[in-house]
């Protein structure tokens, strides 16, 4: 299985790096996982609605440019579907036994996805209805893709 994070911006912090890190490695043994970066414009604080709107098209743009037509695309959204790992882990393995072998995760910057992504989107996964910084979002995803591999092998791991 090939699996792309596709997310908005570098990543600065060095907590998170590492903790990234340590994930793609564990993740090495069962799929090859890479991170894709996009650029992301400035978004200051006051912006209108119409900049705001330009700022995700934009971002947007680039982040399609990085998917192929045979990928199967999962955006992160707060209003997604949320799922339990288990079902999780069961989505992830269908997608293998039925030729999807090309997965791209989207992590939006900080104005979020836009409504181009939102389109070409497969499933929209919500981690929770609680808003999490996106370069943190990362981390968590790559656990949780770790873990659905470790459930679909019936591997042991710590609850
Ligand atoms: C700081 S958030 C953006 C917040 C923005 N106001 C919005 O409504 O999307 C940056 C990105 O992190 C991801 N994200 C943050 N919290 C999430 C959650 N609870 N579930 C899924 N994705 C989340 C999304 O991809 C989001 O676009």
């Amino acid at each position: 299985m090939k699996i792309a994070v596709i997310a908005v911006g570098k990543l600065k912090e060095k907590y998170l790096k590492q903790g990234i890190d340590e994930y793609l490695k564990r993740l090495g043994s069962y799929a090859k996982v890479q991170i894709v970066e996009v650029v992301d414009e400035k978004a200051p604080e006051n912006m209108s609605d119409a900049e705001v709107q330009n700022v995700k098209r934009k971002e947007g743009e680039r982040i399609l440019s990085n998917i192929s037509q045979d990928t199967y695309v999962i955006t992160l959204e707060i209003n997604g579907k949320m799922l339990t790992s288990e079902t999780f882990a069961t989505k992830l393995d269908e997608l293998a036994t039925y030729g999807k072998s090309k997965i791209a995760f989207v992590i939006g910057g900080s104005v979020g996805i836009s409504e181009d992504v939102q389109q070409r989107s497969d499933l929209a996964l919500s981690f929770s209805k609680m808003t999490f910084p996106h370069q943190m979002m990362r981390m968590i995803l790559l656990e949780q893709v770790y873990r659905a591999f470790r459930i679909m092998r019936g591997e042991p791991y710590h609850k």
